[in-house]
């Protein structure tokens, strides 16, 4: 147990004032849930969408007086302009003119996305309902785009049920430098954050949303990534506030659709098409995973998930169509082993099917930024 408290920390938040604002940013209601694990402390402090910039002094202000609390290992703090139902600060701070929006709802308004220094592109890898093989497709496309030649992170942004620890093979806890900076883990030529290498398995469950985003965005702007030609970002499963807000704040180049062939799970799929092109972020493609069968034995091809409906429904809806994976044993017990099929078998016919999806990938983020990408040459 920590050796503080909630109370405490929200006590200690009571000397944090804001330029402009007339009370504390805990009395004006600004402070979301203290989450508090291994002695870290994670909070959001929520405030106008057209502020957040300006108000950064205010996050890092709560950040130090946090820290400097005795027993505090360290505290994650973002600035979130989500707003909880019946807690929008009683006195709002100057500039906060969104009373039209919903409580709960994240402001239509695109905030400033500034992007991450030394990262050329990020791309999130989104479903529309869990269970899909999100996580195995956005681990396997990041090591294909490595393959084919590119420097490649992975973010694990699903804070609910982190799977890159496990994807990955990756234990222990990340070092830090200078006292924030965390210094990325690393597999297969790999760097990958998640909050998995963080907290224990089974804690992230609790979290609420402003908490999330805090977590994502230092995730993101807090970690030595260095220079990348790409980071990809497995996107919490579904198309909730969290998944907007998300795809809102992180300066995303584009995003990467997984659907299984299933009519039910294509609904879903068109569910995050929607929500990309809510908050203008361009989707890449669909990819159609757990597309067909092949039998262990013989390797024979089994059509029997109704395979091509995720081709169909993105020619219907004019975004490109990526590829299919099949549903098969080594890519099931290469992922639940921490070895994933692109690494652990790459001259097999699946490690093939992600590097030609990495190579589309890569095209359309270079076609995305109005450039040519770097092209990809192939054995
Ligand atoms: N093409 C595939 N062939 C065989 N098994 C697969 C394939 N894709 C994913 N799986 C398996 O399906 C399960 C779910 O995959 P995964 O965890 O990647 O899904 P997800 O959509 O990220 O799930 P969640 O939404 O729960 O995080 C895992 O056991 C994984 O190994």
């Amino acid at each position: 147990m920590a050796g503080f408290t909630r109370e405490q920390v929200l006590e200690t938040l009571k000397s944090v004032r804001g330029p402009g604002f007339d009370r504390n940013i805990v009395d004006l209601g600004m402070v979301s849930d203290v989450f508090i694990s291994d002695g870290k402390v994670y909070f959001s402090i929520t405030v106008p969408a057209d502020r957040a910039q300006e108000l950064e002094p205010l996050r890092l202000a709560a950040e130090r007086a946090v820290k400097a609390m005795p027993g505090v290992k360290g505290a994650l703090v973002s600035l979130t302009a989500e707003r909880k139902a019946g807690s929008a600060p009683s006195a709002p701070p100057q500039g906060a003119g969104h009373a039209h929006h919903a409580p709960g709802q994240p402001q239509p308004q695109r905030p400033a996305k500034a992007g991450i220094p030394g990262i050329k592109a990020i791309v999130a890898v989104a479903s529309g309902k869990g269970g899909v093989g999100k996580s195995t497709t956005a681990v396997n496309l990041a090591l294909a785009l490595k393959a084919n030649g590119l420097s490649v992170g992975i973010l694990d942004a699903d804070v609910y049920g982190p799977s890159m620890p496990r994807l990955l093979g990756i234990t222990g806890k990340p070092k830090q430098i200078d006292g924030r900076t965390i210094v990325p883990m690393e597999n297969y030529g790999l760097k990958a954050m998640s909050m998995g290498f963080l907290v224990d398995e089974g804690t992230a469950m609790i979290w609420r949303g402003p908490m999330v985003q805090s977590a994502l965005m230092q995730m993101l702007r807090e970690v030595a990534w260095g220079d990348l030609d790409v980071l990809v970002v497995d996107m919490p499963p579904g198309t909730g506030d969290a998944q907007l807000t998300m795809a809102q704040q992180v300066p995303l180049s584009g995003a990467v659709i997984v659907s299984t062939p299933q009519d039910l799970a294509l609904i879903d799929a068109r569910k995050g098409l929607n929500m990309f092109n809510k908050v203008e972020v361009p989707v890449l493609g669909i990819v159609e995973n757990m597309s067909y069968f092949i039998a262990p034995d013989t390797g024979a091809r089994y059509d029997i998930f109704g395979h091509g409906g995720a081709k169909a429904e993105a020619e219907k809806i004019g975004v490109p169509f990526l590829g299919e994976v099949p549903l098969t044993i080594e890519i099931r017990e290469t992922s639940d082993a921490g070895t994933p099929v692109v690494v652990s078998h790459p001259d097999g016919p699946q490690a093939k099917v992600y590097r030609d999806i990495a190579e589309k990938v890569w095209q359309q983020v270079g076609m995305r930024a109005g450039r040519q990408a770097p092209s990809i040459v192939f054995e």
